[in-house]
């Protein structure tokens, strides 16, 4: 599309303007009360004196001149040719040209920008593949999703108090590993967040798994993992490799109440995408990666969903009321 405009712009640039030089300059001039210039006026109406002049200029130059219709003879300047078909299909490129290229730019604009590739020179850690590493007997998961600043957190952080469960945010994980000295991660994790992206599975598995094998070591096997798998590869593998779900306490609620507590959270929280960029491309992120993993599991019958827009204490006796049986 650029090279088609360059090659059309400036060809089609200069035919409109001598076309709009040649044609509208007499009409215009003819309504202003100055004088005309000799070369505009016809022929007949300039003394023999001026037309001489006139002539042995026009000879001598290749610039068109309009009293041309008078003079003949060899070398004489041809007569103006009638340009109305030749311009109108260079003008018609043009503005579909320009158009088009609007069009893309416009849509361009609107798209997510690609994430930069993943450094393969720090290669990612490798997951096994030979089953889960804990029993869904032993080790209990459940699941907390929900949009940006639905509240999560601070719905773990009240199950916490009242059941005992470990509260894992993956999101946390993350934001500590990208400042842990020494690890080879800590670009790509603030690239991923800032951009709202999700950050490859093979990261954020390691450091779950990690954290809840401390965890049950210290003999505590019941998990709140919150913020996780916000994407379907994410959930597989989790599950395939380090255990399978109890189910998933999903938070609903609409972007603008999310937006309104996200930008009082990002007044104290110093994170980095607490900012309006950043929270567009997280509900995009969340919209179209994360649902599908809610309704995979909806499709499983493993689906708690609680009303998220009411105030925290409304929404914890909701999710009390809606898990209480299951929490036992
Ligand atoms: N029900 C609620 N009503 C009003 N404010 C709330 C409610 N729940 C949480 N908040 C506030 O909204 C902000 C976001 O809450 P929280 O950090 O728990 O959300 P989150 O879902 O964990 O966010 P993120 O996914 O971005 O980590 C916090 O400032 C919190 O105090
Ligand atoms: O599994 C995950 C969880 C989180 N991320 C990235 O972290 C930010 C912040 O997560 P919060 O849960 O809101 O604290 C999220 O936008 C992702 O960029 C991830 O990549 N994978």
């Amino acid at each position: 599309m650029k090279s088609i405009m360059k090659a059309v712009r400036p060809a089609s640039l200069q035919f409109v303007s001598r076309t709009i030089a040649t044609r509208s300059l007499p009409s215009i001039r003819s309504q202003l009360p100055l004088p005309r210039y000799n070369c505009l006026r016809p022929a007949s109406s300039l003394s023999p004196a001026v037309l001489s002049v006139a002539r042995r200029s026009t000879l001598g130059s290749n610039s068109r001149h309009y009293t041309t219709g008078h003079i003949s003879g060899p070398g004489a300047p041809r007569p103006p040719k009638d340009n109305k078909l030749k311009a109108w299909p260079f003008i018609l490129i043009f503005v579909t040209g320009a158009v088009a290229f609007a069009a893309v730019l416009e849509n361009r604009k609107d798209k997510p920008k690609p994430m930069p590739p993943t450094d393969t020179s720090k290669s990612l850690p490798k997951l096994r593949d030979d089953g889960p590493v804990f029993s869904p007997d032993d080790v209990k998961v459940i699941f907390v999703l929900g949009g940006p600043g639905v509240g999560k957190g601070t719905q773990c952080a009240n199950l916490v108090k009242d059941y005992h469960f470990v509260h894992l945010s993956a999101g946390d994980l993350l934001r500590e590993e990208r400042t842990r000295s020494g690890t080879e991660y800590g670009e790509l994790i603030e690239t991923y967040i800032k951009e709202g992206k999700i950050v490859p599975m093979e990261v954020t598995i390691v450091l779950l798994e990690n954290a809840m094998k401390k965890s049950i070591e210290a003999g505590k096997h019941k998990f709140l993992i919150d913020g996780f798998p916000r994407q379907m590869d994410q959930a597989l593998k989790f599950e395939e490799v380090v255990v399978p779900s109890q189910f998933t306490l999903f938070f609903d609620c609409d972007e603008e109440t999310m937006t309104k507590r996200i930008t009082e959270r990002g007044k104290t929280s110093g994170r980095s995408d607490d900012n309006p960029e950043s929270m567009l491309k997280r509900f995009r992120t969340f919209n179209e990666t994360s649902m599908p993993v809610v309704n995979y599991f909806d499709g499983q019958k493993k689906v708690v969903k609680v009303d998220g827009a009411k105030s925290v204490d409304a929404v914890y006796a909701d999710v009390k009321a809606h898990i209480a049986d299951r929490l036992k």
